[in-house]
């Protein structure tokens, strides 16, 4: 891969699931956009193919966690880069998409558990308050179509609230309990208990709560429209060339 100039003209992107809820708002943005051309719109059925005969320079992924590495491994084998929406990333796949990038050094992934960026403001501040409160726990609530739980953002702000408290040599949590119906206490992602709500009416929306003797803090964030994650992923769009190898939250592309 070469590096790209202004003379290169506009970046060219594909959108994959693009029939999608989320998919339909970035070929809506990217059309918008001025500085970006929509040249390959893929949903299920379509030949990814079809990306390497429109020359797309990047493709941005919102499908679903059962397809998206086969799409990876495609992108990776035609030296397209990717900006990838789609949840399921357990440290495992990250290894795995970390040696398919190690013999193309130059290509860009990014896989960003959210592209809102108060979400991704709300997770740096967790991690940030994560050493200072005896307990933390997630609830995420998500509209009722979500296919996957715990929701990606919520697995990803626990891992990271998970390597504060161990970076700072925290005690384990206090949790006395000893009987519990099944899911009572929600999923435990790293040291921290998740809690999904699938509830008719919202979209996505988080709360990180720690406490600690004599006051709580609660995080929330919410996302009450699709296109509250477009500015993320066109920022990334317009980053992902500056930024080779595999990275892991918009936070990587943003002066945080
Ligand atoms: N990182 C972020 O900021 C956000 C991430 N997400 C994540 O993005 C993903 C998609 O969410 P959402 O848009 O709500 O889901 P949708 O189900 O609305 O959209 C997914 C689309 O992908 C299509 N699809 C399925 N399989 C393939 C395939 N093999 N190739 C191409 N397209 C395919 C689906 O088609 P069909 O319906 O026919 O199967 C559907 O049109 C989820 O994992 C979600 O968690 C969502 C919002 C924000
Ligand atoms: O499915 C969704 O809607 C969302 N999925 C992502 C996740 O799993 O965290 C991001 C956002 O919460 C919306």
């Amino acid at each position: 891969m070469t590096k790209r100039s202004e003379s290169d003209g506009p970046l060219r992107v594909g959108v994959i699931g693009a029939l999608g809820r989320v998919g339909a708002e970035v070929c809506a943005a990217v059309e918008v956009s001025g500085d970006l051309e929509l040249v390959a719109r893929i949903d299920a059925g379509d030949e990814l193919s079809t990306l390497v005969d429109a020359r797309a320079e990047v493709v941005v992924d919102f499908t679903h966690p059962d397809v998206v590495m086969d799409t990876l491994r495609f992108c990776v084998d035609n030296d397209i880069q990717a900006v990838v929406g789609t949840s399921g990333f357990d440290s495992a796949r990250l290894q795995t998409l970390a040696e398919w990038l190690e013999g193309k050094p130059e290509l860009g992934v990014l896989i960003a558990p959210n592209f809102a960026i108060g979400a991704v403001l709300s997770i740096r501040f967790a991690e940030i308050a994560a050493k200072y409160y005896d307990s933390a726990e997630v609830i995420e609530l998500h509209h009722p179509r979500k296919a996957d739980a715990p929701s990606g953002t919520a697995a990803h702000t626990a891992r990271l609230i998970t390597q504060a408290r161990q970076a700072a040599g925290m005690a384990p949590m206090l949790d006395a309990t000893t009987q519990e119906a099944d899911g009572a206490r929600g999923n435990l992602v790293g040291d921290v208990r998740v809690h999904s709500l699938r509830i008719a009416g919202l979209i996505a929306h988080q709360e990180v709560v720690f406490g600690t003797e004599g006051e709580t803090l609660t995080l929330r964030h919410d996302s009450l429209d699709r296109k509250s994650f477009m500015p993320g992923v066109l920022l990334a769009l317009r980053s992902i060339h500056d930024h080779p190898g595999l990275s892991v939250g918009l936070d990587e592309y943003m002066d945080l």
